[in-house]
């Protein structure tokens, strides 16, 4: 629509945004505001909560009056609504705040304000023991003779205790719930800011000076302590991290933690960083007769195809002075090797023998096509547990042993790296986050990928219904660009798999119909996939009514709902007596033994409680790491505030949040117990979102976990698994013996080209002449690693004559 006004042609864009209801109703200007700021909605609330003073109003009268009577003023031309006039007489409450606040004192030792009256003498006042007493310095006091005091961080004291102001001192608390805060402290403080981030994650401490003791050292400032309480950013945080790393880790994992650094902790400088490492990170390519320069280049070179597995790349991080270019037949023969280099396990080429009739039928009608060299692409349509992965494995298996490229991905992480060589579909087709129907695959036609793709044979894609359709069709679209193609798929053999009743795509705050739209189903590519159907449950053969209660509730026809809802059984339901008791109850029927699972790991990575809100994660967390055997470790997060002078007043709010894929704010960890990645930090390492591992070890910038789950089980950053050759075990032949174990030092370990893999060892350790091989007695079967429990020289008298070592 558009007006002429004073000569000039004006649209809708001239007009504020109004709504015309209120308009007619009222007579009156009223705009419609958007409120998407905070500040937007503090400032609405201000307006409505003014008050009734704020239509105060004066007349004032034509001649000028010197007096102004404000009080008289104010009485005489108040206007107060009838319902606020009988809140008022009847004496109501105008505001109240639940739970009350306690604001808590924070004081450095003997810097507080202290009250006395005029006529007081200064010097009675000073020796006076009541003045020296503080809140603060009374929780100090209550923690020494309190042990139920010492399991509360300060600003959980008014939680148990009431302060009397009297006679200053903390009481236990027998009713009404309130909250404690610390008063805030501006980092441009310095200590007193310092002594607040201790006070605020340090339990029970007993002084001043103990607040400020770490292990068996006392810091000389608060700043200090909570430095070595791992509660500050360090600025060298990063280097300790790759330094702590570089005195157990072997160079290769050395090199994948330095790209993982690059990739997600920003370095401010990472040249710096690089050539502090570079030393460390290159020791298993020196050799005699290898040039410095082409160690360099091999250490670059291994660094790049880390990052290029995280879609990085190298030179966007300036390592070095110019940028680093490796020759282009090179990574195309290094994409293809990797694919003919995937290891074949014997279980998964056995696996097409056991195959059950309908996972039969899909593998010879998939193998056929692929044999044939014909156009298709399937979908393997089953409910969990019906074998589906199974099948992928069998169909990889053969595929594989045949010298042809098969290519495994999956929508998720997970359920990638259960395959073998398995990638995210995303990372494997370089398909773009954001999305729309128009999108393409980032692949070069010329480059090493679409080579690759032009030579597969087969491509599997686990979890297709979790990913939404434009995926697919950009992958189509992509294909069939690479391969001059007009048929689906670039007339590829591809195998779509998943289950319509798990997880579908996830649209934001969608509706069941946006969802069934974005997904595969609703493709134009949907109509031109040969389905599949697998019902027969593998997973739960001996448990037919779960298998046949879980058909059913995926089927949307479960006998017995009342009010639309699934009514679970009584047999698999935990009865509820109160949150507390059937909680525990949850956790003892999941985990039975939590004490033995450290020995027992499939045991505890088999068992998981789900629930729907991230709250309830954390709390669960709580208890099972309180009840798993050992010590705790923890970790804190660092949360900063990008205008710093509000660090001081949102670092504790802060530190309440866990938004998705963040670990709380305090990390409670014990040995041996299980972690879950948030990140997909390395998906072809098996290191991606939801990937389950083992805690093995603690530093204080590291965590030495293994993999516990899919191919990539038992995978440890410092693990070694070697097969030697070289020609010096000829030299050493007549000492060696097949299937003997020895115990070998100083030698050379390095990973293994994998074109030179005969097993799935990744490692080749290299003898020299000063290599040190020594028999291990017959007696002496069970090679165990060494173990080393580091006991402070200080310490070590408390091991006097009792015998342990
Ligand atoms: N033919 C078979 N013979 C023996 N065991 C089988 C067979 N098929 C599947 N299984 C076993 O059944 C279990 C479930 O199979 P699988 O994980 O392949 O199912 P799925 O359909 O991929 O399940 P989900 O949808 O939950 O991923 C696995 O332990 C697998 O080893």
């Amino acid at each position: 629509m558009s007006v002429k006004v004073r000569g000039k042609d004006l649209d809708n864009r001239w007009v504020v945004p109004h709504n015309p209801y209120p308009l007619a109703k009222f007579d009156c200007h009223l705009n419609v505001e958007i409120c998407s700021t905070i500040k937007a909605v503090k400032y609405l609330y201000k307006y409505i909560y003014k008050g009734h003073d704020r239509v105060a109003f004066n007349l004032i009268p034509g001649q000028n009056i010197q007096d102004i009577d404000e009080i008289q003023q104010f009485q005489s031309a108040r206007w107060i609504a009838p319902p606020e006039a009988m809140w008022r007489i009847y004496g109501f409450i105008l505001n109240e705040m639940h739970p009350s606040v306690y604001s808590l004192h924070l004081h450095l030792e003997d810097q507080y304000l202290v009250a006395f009256h005029a006529h007081d003498n200064l010097n009675n006042v000073l020796r006076s023991d009541f003045t020296a007493k503080s809140m603060l310095t009374e929780f100090f006091s209550t923690n020494q003779t309190n042990e139920n005091a010492r399991k509360l961080l300060y600003k959980e004291f008014p939680e148990a205790f009431v302060w009397n102001q009297q006679h200053k001192i903390w009481t236990p608390r027998k009713k009404k719930t309130v909250i404690g805060r610390i008063v805030t402290a501006s980092p441009f403080e310095g200590e007193r800011y310092y002594l607040r981030i201790l006070l605020n994650h340090i339990r029970g401490p007993l002084s001043f000076d103990h607040i400020k003791t770490v292990g068996n050292v006392t810091a000389p400032t608060f700043r200090e302590a909570a430095t070595l309480h791992g509660l500050l950013q360090r600025d060298t945080s990063l280097q300790d991290c790759m330094q702590e790393a570089s005195l157990y880790q072997i160079p290769h994992s050395l090199r994948r933690l330095f790209a993982t650094i690059l990739v997600y902790c920003n370095p401010t400088n990472p040249r710096e960083l690089w050539k502090y490492f570079e030393q460390d990170m290159s020791s298993d390519f020196q050799t005699s007769v290898a040039t410095s320069a082409d160690i360099r280049t091999k250490v670059l070179r291994s660094i790049s195809s880390t990052l290029e597995s995280m879609g990085k790349d190298i030179n966007m991080f300036h390592l070095i002075e110019h940028d680093v270019s490796f020759d282009q037949n090179e990574t195309e023969a290094r994409e293809i090797n990797d694919e003919f280099a995937v290891l074949i396990p014997e279980e998964d080429l056995m696996a097409s023998m056991s195959l059950n009739s309908e996972q039969q039928h899909a593998y010879e009608s998939i193998l056929q096509k692929v044999l044939l060299n014909e156009s298709a692409a399937f979908f393997i349509d089953g409910p969990g547990g019906t074998g589906k992965t199974f099948l992928y494995k069998a169909l990889l298996a053969t595929v594989r042993s045949r010298n042809l490229i098969a290519l495994a991905t999956a929508s998720s992480g997970v359920a990638a790296s259960i395959l073998l060589g398995g990638r995210t579909a995303h990372s494997r087709f370089k398909i773009p986050l954001d999305l729309d129907k128009n999108s393409t695959c980032c692949v070069s036609k010329q480059g090493a990928l679409a080579k690759l793709l032009r030579l597969a044979k087969l491509i599997i894609w686990d979890e297709a219904p979790m990913s939404r359709k434009e995926c697919m069709q950009a992958l189509d679209k992509m294909l069939r660009d690479i391969t001059d193609s007009r048929l689906p798929f670039g007339g590829k053999i591809i195998v779509f798999g998943g289950d319509f009743r798990q997880v579908l795509p996830v649209i934001r705050k969608g509706t069941r119909q946006e969802e069934v739209n974005a997904s595969l189903a609703s493709s134009y590519l949907w109509s031109t996939l040969t389905k599949i159907r697998l019902s027969e449950n593998m997973r739960a053969r001996f448990d037919p009514n779960f298998s046949n209660y879980l058909l059913q509730v995926g089927n949307g026809t479960t006998p017995i709902t009342i009010e639309n809802k699934i009514k679970i059984p009584n047999e698999m339901l935990i009865p509820y007596k109160n949150d507390v008791e059937s909680l525990d109850d949850l956790i003892d029927a999941v985990f039975q033994d939590i004490g033995s699972y450290s020995e027992n790991l499939s045991e505890m990575t088999n068992r998981a409680i789900l629930t729907p809100k991230n709250n309830s994660v954390d709390e669960i967390n709580t208890i099972l790491i309180q009840r798993f055997p050992g010590t705790v470790t923890q970790y804190y997060s660092f949360d900063e505030t990008i205008d710093t002078s509000e660090q001081g007043i949102m670092e504790d709010f802060l530190n309440t949040l866990t938004p998705n894929g963040l670990p709380p704010h305090e990390l409670l960890l014990k040995k041996n117990c299980p972690i879950m990645l948030l990140r997909n930090v390395n998906p072809s390492e098996g290191l991606c979102n939801g990937t389950r591992l083992i805690c093995r070890n603690f530093e204080r910038n590291i965590i030495d976990a293994e993999i516990a789950v899919g191919h990539h089980t038992g995978k440890r950053g410092n693990q070694l698994q070697a097969t030697i050759f070289s020609k010096d075990i000829d030299l050493r032949n007549d000492m060696l013996h097949i299937f003997r174990s020895y115990y070998i030092s100083n030698a050379y370990v390095k990973p293994l080209d994998p074109r030179h893999r005969i097993e799935a060892h990744e490692y080749q350790w290299i003898l020299n002449s000063r290599t040190i091989i020594e028999n291990i007695p017959d007696d002496e079967v069970e090679l165990q690693p060494p173990e080393y429990d580091i006991i402070p020289f200080t310490n070590l008298h408390e091991y006097k004559d009792t015998g342990m070592k």
